[in-house]
């Protein structure tokens, strides 16, 4: 008997099947099996994909299988199916889409894990030069905080004694994990509420495809408050009835304990819930359940798509515009929705998007009929707060130079007066600022791809970071002459001060990335909010979603521009998709809510459509702006990224790969609309000392890109050059 074998060896030229003899004793060998094989001159990990009786290989070129690690196959044939289509898909090794559908912690066995924890605020100044590892080691928990000892020796590649060093000096603390708050809480139990007709509508046709085993796309469109969960629960429902199995998946933000309340409260013990909070051990006991059938829904963010069902029934996707369910840090470049239509494809399951303001791809899929629409336009008993836009040039030529317009800061004003409570927001990202104008709102923008151009101080300059494109940086405004140009620079720290200044007797609150560090702090706020703790919350993206406290009628937009002009095609989508989420926070219980958007582009259709919380008017204007600037869905895109600590070679192997896939193009028969955009210094030029520089290209044949990535990864680089591609990027920094 033999084994193909994929070994775990990530690169290019071991990127295929391996196969070896198997040893008499191993005759319960299976697909999907764990093993450890002989691979020159060590033992490394494998996956068995096939066995066979055969081979034409010679019997004394062949190695033995060394082990068998599980007593159990960790995937079967569908979901092998499906690593060999996201390898081919998004152009990865074999052993990297294998290592999607591993559960995590399988090497640890169950239980008994041990957590790393800070327990000081800074670095001490006495370690710096005698230990750099323990630095290391610091600053990694600086940033994390709190995280699996394992993880934490396995990312670094440290010793175990470097931790416990600083333990003894009592820096860090060593602790057995805790049991998982979510299982330990008790739940109350709630039964299906009566549908209304547009939800009784929307669970049958999506029942009927349950029914009768059809794989089927459907888009749920559905404004905020209008039901989508309870229709997502019927549905679940209908699966357990029948004996199948649902995947629900929320992004990582929106998977609160409210979230999964309502899951847990409606199944009980049928439900198992993946997220990152787990530790490894967590991760591995709750994959077992799933594989023994002994829980038929999973809530979870992106990878549990993977989820080892065998009659998997339903697949849903809420909120399914979010950036979250592309994996763009990690390769496979994932994106989750792809590979949820193809598993269902595969198990002949149903697929379901939910959002109140689906991605533009998904609404031209539905508009095309790929995806089948189902609306739910009406609020279940609530009204859509009404919705003001604030031109904040006119507040400055009438003399007002705070960051809060007279109108905001009014309603504040009033809502403190009346124990209302107030968010504010704003979603300023950190990166390198764009330039405006604060005389007439001017922005100045690349005229090949009608992004906004980044501000370079060093070098005085702005750029287009698709293109390359740069002007001068201008004294005097190109429209109207002012001298009064600025950089859009304003955080969330700034507000909270100028809360403080204008509103001395409020209670505040922020919550942003640098006050969420530590564990549970989230929580913390959110419920220190929601309990009347504070009058105002101040806060980024983080608090735009899931977000339900009656209490609040006001929310302010502190400046919308902020998204609207980051360097991306997508700005104007996430514009609208944000203050449609951030909007939806107010008036959630029985007093009417007001929102109140600053902006210096108050013509903008984003902003405005998202005035009339109008969804369709938005889509109608986009649509056409990506057709006229070829962006998607009319061509894909892909976005290579070089990168290394020499700025020379960067620039010198970027433009060698420009050169190679200008040649690869111009080879193509098909001709087919294309562009190269670059090579140009990437948004975030600099990370961890890595220059960066990257090269995008525009085709119509996904296709084509990939011939263009094989093509790109056999040119040889200098050392330390790295290469990163991305088709289908949501995020292009
Ligand atoms: N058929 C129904 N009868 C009565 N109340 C309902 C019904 N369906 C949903 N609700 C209630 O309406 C509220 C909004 O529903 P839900 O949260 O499911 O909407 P949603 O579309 O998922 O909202 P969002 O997109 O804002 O998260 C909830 O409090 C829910 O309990
Ligand atoms: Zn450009
Ligand atoms: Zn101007």
């Amino acid at each position: 008997m033999y084994a193909g074998v994929i070994v775990d060896v990530k690169s290019r030229n071991t990127d295929k099947i391996f196969t070896y003899k198997v040893p008499e004793k191993m005759n319960n060998i299976n697909v999907g099996i764990r093993v450890a094989v002989p691979f020159r001159n060590r033992i490394v990990e494998g996956y068995v994909i096939n066995i066979t009786d055969n081979t034409n290989i010679s019997d004394k070129k062949l190695k033995e299988i060394y082990k068998i690690l599980d007593d159990f196959s960790i995937f079967d044939e569908k979901m092998l199916k499906l690593a060999w289509w996201i390898k081919e898909y998004y152009n990865c090794f074999f052993s990297e889409s294998l290592q999607c559908i591993m559960p995590a912690g399988i090497n640890q066995g169950c239980k008994e894990v041990k957590k790393v924890r800070l327990l000081i605020n800074s670095i001490p100044e006495n370690i710096s030069d005698r230990a750099p590892r323990q630095l290391e080691i610091l600053n990694y928990l600086l940033e994390n905080n709190c995280i699996d000892l394992s993880d934490l020796l396995k990312n670094l590649n440290i010793s175990y004694s470097s931790v416990k060093a600083l333990e003894k000096k009592g820096y860090i603390e060593i602790f057995d994990e805790e049991i998982n708050r979510y299982k330990a809480s008790k739940f109350i139990k709630t039964e299906p509420l009566k549908p209304t007709s547009e939800q009784k509508q929307a669970i049958n046709m999506i029942k009927d495809s349950i029914d009768s085993n059809l794989f089927n796309k459907f888009l749920l469109f559905g404004v905020t408050g209008s039901g989508k969960t309870e229709v997502y629960l019927q549905l679940i429902e209908r699966c357990i009835e029948l004996g199948k199995s649902s995947i629900v998946l929320v992004p990582e933000i929106s998977l609160t304990p409210q979230t999964i309340e309502r899951f847990i409260g409606r199944f009980g013990n049928l439900v198992a819930v993946m997220h990152s909070r787990l530790s490894q051990g967590e991760r591995f006991d709750e994959w077992r359940k799933i594989k023994k059938g002994e829980v038929k829904v999973v809530v979870g963010v992106r990878n549990a798509i993977f989820a080892p069902f065998s009659d998997l029934g339903l697949v849903i996707i809420d909120e399914e515009h979010e950036g979250t369910y592309k994996q763009s840090d990690l390769r496979p470049k994932y994106n989750v929705k792809e590979v949820a239509e193809k598993r269902c494809e595969i198990e002949n399951a149903v697929l379901v998007l939910g959002s109140a303001t689906p991605s533009i791809e998904s609404y031209y899929k539905a508009i095309k009929s790929e995806y089948k629409l189902i609306k739910l336009s009406e609020r279940i008993g609530i009204f859509l707060p009404e919705v003001d836009v604030i031109n904040m040039s006119d507040e400055l030529s009438s003399g007002n130079n705070s960051i809060f317009s007279r109108r905001l800061y009014n309603e504040i004003k009033l809502n403190l007066c009346r124990g209302e409570q107030t968010i504010l927001f704003l979603n300023r990202r950190g990166f390198s600022s764009f330039v405006s104008c604060r005389n007439c709102g001017y922005v100045p923008k690349c005229p090949n791809c009608d992004i906004s151009l980044t501000f370079h101080a060093y070098e005085k300059k702005l750029r287009c970071h698709y293109c390359g494109y740069s002007i001068n940086m201008f004294e005097y405004c190109p429209k109207c002459k002012s001298n009064r140009i600025r950089h859009l620079g304003i955080g969330t720290e700034r507000i909270e001060n100028d809360v403080k200044k204008y509103f001395p007797e409020s209670r505040i609150l922020r919550m942003d990335i640098d006050t969420t560090k530590t564990k549970g702090s989230h929580e913390r706020i959110f419920y220190d909010f929601k309990n009347g703790k504070a009058d105002i919350l101040i806060g980024t993206q983080m608090i735009s979603k899931g977000f339900d406290i009656p209490n609040v009628t006001l929310v302010g937009v502190i400046l919308a521009d902020v998204t609207l002009n980051i360097p991306d095609f997508r700005s104007g989508e996430k514009t609208f998709q944000l203050l449609t989420q951030v909007a939806g926070r107010a008036g959630r219980g029985e007093k009417a809510g007001r929102v109140i958007i600053q902006t210096y582009e108050d013509n903008n259709y984003s902003i405005k459509a998202a005035k009339l919380q109008n969804y369709l008017m938005f889509y109608n204007e986009e649509i056409q702006y990506r057709e006229i600037f070829k962006y998607p869905p009319f061509t894909h895109l892909m976005n290579i990224v070089i990168y290394g600590k020499e700025k020379q070679k960067v620039v010198e192997n970027a433009a060698k790969i420009y050169y190679v896939v200008k040649n690869t193009i111009n080879k193509f028969e098909v001709k087919s609309y294309n562009k190269v955009l670059g090579p140009s210094s990437a948004p975030l030029e600099k990370i961890k000392n890595n220059y960066r520089w990257q090269i995008i290209i525009k085709n119509e044949d996904r296709n084509n890109l990939l011939k263009i990535a094989d093509v790109v990864d056999l040119i040889k680089y200098d050392n330390d050059i790295k290469i990163a591609m991305d088709i289908d990027p949501i995020n292009m920094l």
